[in-house]
């Protein structure tokens, strides 16, 4: 069975992230600085904490690859956290260097602290927010870049970028936005609108002030995806579905929209659906209100995910809470912390949504070689040409 599949393993201030990808064709072109661009543009944006200053996230490459390609065996990859050289003993796996005293029991708000100490049994909410941090998503994005390299030779192209932060909208997308965008190398932590973008920084700058945190909404677009991939005969392989997972998926993300999204449940069927028309031997649409996928497949237009990503948990002024040893009322633990990771989010979610895209092609025109993928893929278009 060709299935693309992956994990992620590490702790924030542990010596390292390693993920495993299993599944992807041999003969990929693939050198480590093309999955370390990615990791730079996660780390990027307004409204990060000082861990980003630590960090300079490099992937190594361990197995899978040999003289640039992928052999179709498991790639692992390895990004080190520079910041674990500050932590010594209070990381260290070894029962004697157990460190008296440093134990958090504050848990935070909005963070995995609490519901993470009880359901594992734990004294020290270190033990839980080690692993819950979204430090992962660097390991994650490192898979979206490998998936990337994929979709592009497969034609497809995959584009996250910030639409809103904290309430301000960036209200103007230009029409061909996506397309140029999605060509260019143009790091998607911009908006689109300079104004709005301004307005923004000037949200975080005032959140960071009062110790507070933002939210905001993050879109991917993918270009060039074949139509017919994922299915409505079960609902595990719905595309639209798998997607929303995936973005879900990401620590803090609330919500997910496909095209319209909720606005659909707003309008009357007539200003939803997308009419369909044949006109130079090619089924058109005028509009793409669905976000490129019908019935749980994707319907050849540019597929278009939203998520919501709601305000980072840990604020300066802390938040009430309890602590869970003793039971009295504490203010939460102040962690260093970001005020606002939405750009870094855009990135993470263009990884996740590439993750998803790969699979899904993969499940549809699966081979153990590039060249294998790319004929199926190939004969698969020109029979949609001639539909
Ligand atoms: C890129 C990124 C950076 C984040 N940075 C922080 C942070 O610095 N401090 C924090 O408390 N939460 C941060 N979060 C959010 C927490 O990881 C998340 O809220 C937490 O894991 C609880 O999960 P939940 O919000 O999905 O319930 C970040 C999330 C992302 C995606
Ligand atoms: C380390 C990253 O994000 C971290 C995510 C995070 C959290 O609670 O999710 C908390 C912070 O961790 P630290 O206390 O080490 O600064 C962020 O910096 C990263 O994105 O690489």
């Amino acid at each position: 069975m060709n299935r693309l599949r992956y994990l992620t393993a590490g702790e924030s201030h542990g010596p390292e992230l390693t993920a495993i990808v299993e599944g992807l064709p041999a003969n990929l072109a693939l050198e480590e600085h093309e999955i370390n661009r990615d990791l730079a543009r996660r780390q990027q944006g307004y409204g990060r904490g000082g861990r980003m200053q630590i960090e300079t996230d490099q992937a190594r490459i361990l197995s899978g690859v040999r003289w640039g390609r992928t052999l179709g065996s498991p790639v692992t990859l390895s990004i080190r956290n520079r910041d674990w050289e500050n932590w010594g003993r209070k990381m260290s796996p070894a029962a004697d260097d157990f460190v008296e005293g440093i134990a958090i029991t504050h848990p935070r708000p909005g963070h995995a602290d609490l519901s993470g100490v009880i359901k594992y049994r734990q004294q020290d909410a270190r033990n839980i927010l080690e692993r819950s941090s979204a430090r992962e998503t660097a390991a994650r994005v490192a898979v979206g870049a490998l998936c990337k390299k994929l979709l592009a030779e497969l034609g497809v192209s995959v584009l996250g970028y910030v639409t809103e932060i904290g309430g301000v909208v960036a209200d103007s997308v230009p029409e061909d936005y996506r397309e140029r965008f999605a060509l260019s190398e143009e790091s998607p932590c911009r908006t689109f609108d300079g104004q709005a973008e301004q307005r923004m920084i000037e949200a975080i700058d005032r959140a960071r002030e009062q110790g507070d945190s933002l939210g905001g909404v993050v879109e991917v677009a993918v270009l060039g995806a074949p139509v017919g991939l994922g299915s409505y005969v079960q609902w595990d392989r719905r595309l639209d579905g798998r997607l929303a997972w995936a973005m879900m998926s990401i620590q803090a993300f609330k919500g997910v929209e496909i095209g319209l999204g909720f606005e659909a449940a707003r309008r009357p069927g007539s200003q939803v659906h997308d009419e369909i028309y044949y006109q130079a031997d090619a089924f058109i649409r005028n509009t793409n209100r669905a976000g490129g996928l019908e019935g749980g497949m994707s319907n050849g237009a540019p597929i278009v995910v939203r998520g919501a990503m709601k305000p980072i948990p840990t604020l300066y002024r802390p938040l009430q809470t309890v602590d869970f040893r003793s039971k009295e009322a504490f203010a939460a633990v102040v962690e260093r912390s970001d005020v606002c990771a939405v750009p870094a989010a855009a990135v993470v979610a263009e990884a996740v949504v590439a993750i998803e895209m790969a699979q899904a092609l993969l499940e549809k025109f699966g081979g153990d070689a590039v060249e294998e993928v790319q004929q199926n893929l190939q004969a698969y278009r020109d029979y949609v040409k001639g539909v």
